[in-house]
């Protein structure tokens, strides 16, 4: 018999700590169970629109989860690396309740969203590459996918997809997350963001931004806009502007004059039925403005 050496003593209490994670990993588990049973219990609001599918996934809470534990989060081991761990561990469970798929946006030669969205919902999950952020979207509505990972809007888009969530069904699909939420790490592609688009409702976490779409009838600056959902409380941090009749083709020949679709990013919560968004509609004088709640997202932590 060899004498054990510090070495061994060290490796087997790495083995009895792994027990206790694991053991811990098995018992949340049984919880998360639990929580999904009492979901499947709550009515309309869990289920998917217009596809009678109910979706267990909770953005904001997750976001919580993990904003608790980086508050907590001490000594070597890399902030990262447990967000990293967590979201692996969320998605896993989130499986437990329900059926849980995602169709991300990512075309051949774009394949960073690929990496971000596999960083976010975990390597284990069904995900599906789609080639345009609209068919990612109707996988939602049809429910072959739980969530879409599309790109985060630019202002330069000509067509973008989120025209396809400018409604006043509450139970359609809308933005629920902004990824990375934990930072980009290794991930492949060019560094930008995505969002995460799901049929559940915009939660608040006590650090969130919203998005409104705002379609407007008429000749309206976006100074004009700017000062009007200021003036109501709901300060715009960026602002995308869709013409739906479009630039060149635009009969009158002047895009600006014609109809107008903005989504506002505000940088607040703002739920269906916030008293700002009535005060905004009327605010509006004689031209005509419909303002509709697309989501939001907790935002991401900053880990340095
Ligand atoms: O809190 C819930 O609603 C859960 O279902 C639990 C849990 C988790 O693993 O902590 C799982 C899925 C949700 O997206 C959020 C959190």
């Amino acid at each position: 018999m060899t004498a054990r050496t510090p070495l061994d003593d060290l490796r087997r209490e790495i083995d009895q700590i792994d027990d206790a994670i694991h053991d811990l990993l098995m018992r949340r588990a049984a919880v998360v169970e639990r929580i999904g049973t009492v979901k499947g219990t709550l009515p309309a609001a869990v289920q998917a629109a217009g596809t009678g599918h109910a979706v267990f996934l909770r953005p904001a809470r997750e976001a919580t989860i993990l904003r608790r534990l980086m508050a907590r989060h001490s000594g070597s081991f890399p902030a990262q690396a447990v967000v990293r761990i967590w979201r692996e561990m969320i998605t896993a469970f989130t499986r437990l309740q329900g059926p849980f798929a995602v169709a991300v946006y990512a075309p051949e030669d774009r394949r960073g969203f690929w990496d971000v969205a596999r960083d976010h919902f975990g390597s284990f999950v069904p995900m599906t590459a789609v080639n345009t952020p609209a068919a990612a979207l109707r996988a939602v509505s049809d429910g072959t996918a739980t969530v879409a990972v599309v790109p985060y809007p630019a202002d330069d888009d000509s067509d973008p997809w989120w025209r396809f969530l400018v409604s006043s069904d509450v139970s359609r699909p809308q933005v629920v997350a902004r990824l990375p939420f934990g930072g980009r790490g290794n991930g492949r592609g060019e560094n930008r963001d995505a969002l995460a688009i799901a049929a559940v409702p915009h939660e608040p976490t006590g650090d969130d931004r919203s998005l409104l779409s705002i379609e407007i009838g008429g000749d309206f600056s976006r100074g004009r806009l700017k000062d009007m959902l200021e003036s109501c409380g709901l300060p715009p941090v960026s602002f995308c502007t869709w013409h739906p009749a479009g630039h060149a083709t635009s009969p009158s020949g002047s895009a600006h004059g014609g109809p107008s679709v903005h989504l506002v990013e505000i940088a607040d919560f703002v739920g269906h039925g916030d008293p700002r968004l009535a005060a905004l509609a009327e605010r509006s004088g004689e031209i005509p403005l419909r303002v509709n709640l697309v989501g939001g997202y907790a935002v991401p932590l900053h880990l340095g």
